[in-house]
């Protein structure tokens, strides 16, 4: 048995995606508008208030295209606090007028497979503890799709040694930082907790950029052999002030 790379796992994490009953919307009085945009307003600068507090982080961004309207992203330090959210969201006015369309169950997580020996706890050092309790910029653009790591014949990446897929992940590392300051990553885990293995999800003020960075890593053995993609979610960020110009 190939030996599993063991993971850093920090908070737990929720991508809802809807779309918008924009005819039911419509035939609703202007003060009814109002009352369920001010609620979902109120609801979001929650969100930002436990972001600040750094108890939890989220992101609320308008989908490109009819896959989805709306994508709301939520982190939480347990799966509790997550599964009571998403509960709170459901109740509130605006969920009557919103339809799902996806949504995906997972944790932040970092692989060790380029981790220096150390004896320090990893959950102490500030690099780590920044990308595992991530405080998410309000970057102008979103992408998200979950992913998973090839099971097929010959291209098994579960059979593959530790050093084969240590030498890969380099690679991997090496092409995602030529787009530090350019894109921001989030990689989430889901194995046992959602159908794809991970979740992918990359902030950028220019969109052009998800593009450049997918289509290279397409010619990394990593992606090029090993990579099998579900839906990208791609979108822009949709803050308070626009929301009544959003929804009315
Ligand atoms: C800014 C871009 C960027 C950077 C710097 C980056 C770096 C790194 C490092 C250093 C590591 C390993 C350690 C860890 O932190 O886990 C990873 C890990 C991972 N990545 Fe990555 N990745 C990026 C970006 C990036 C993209 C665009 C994708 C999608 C692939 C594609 O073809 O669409 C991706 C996928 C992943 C996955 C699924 C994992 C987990 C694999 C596993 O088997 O565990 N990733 N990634």
């Amino acid at each position: 048995m190939s030996e599993a790379v063991s993971t850093l796992d920090g908070w737990w994490s929720l991508h809802l995606l809807y779309n918008v009953d924009w005819s039911a919307i419509r035939v609703l009085d202007e003060s009814e508008q109002d009352a369920l945009i001010s609620e979902l307003e109120t609801f979001l600068n929650k969100q930002q208030a436990v972001q600040d507090a750094k108890n939890g982080s989220y992101a609320f961004y308008n989908i490109t295209g009819q896959k989805a309207d709306l994508l709301l992203w939520l982190l939480r330090p347990t799966v509790d606090e997550l599964n009571a959210l998403e509960l709170e969201f459901n109740k509130l006015q605006i969920s009557e007028f919103l339809i799902p369309s996806y949504s995906y169950v997972s944790v932040v997580e970092m692989s060790s497979y380029l981790a220096k020996d150390s004896n320090e706890d990893p959950y102490e050092n500030p690099y780590v503890k920044s990308r595992l309790y991530p405080d998410l910029p309000k970057s102008k653009y979103i992408c998200f799709y979950p992913m998973d790591k090839k099971r097929d014949g010959d291209d098994n990446w579960y059979m593959l040694p530790m050093t084969d897929r240590q030498k890969l992940m380099r690679d991997h590392g090496m092409i995602g930082r030529s787009y530090a300051g350019k894109i921001k990553q989030y990689i989430t885990g889901s194995q046992g907790l959602d159908k794809y293995e991970w979740g992918v999800t990359l902030l950028s003020d220019d969109m052009l950029e998800f593009k450049k960075i997918i289509y290279e890593m397409r010619f990394d053995e990593t992606s090029a052999r090993y990579g099998v993609f579900g839906d990208f979610y791609v979108g822009v960020h949709l803050p308070n002030d626009k929301l009544d110009t959003f929804f009315k």
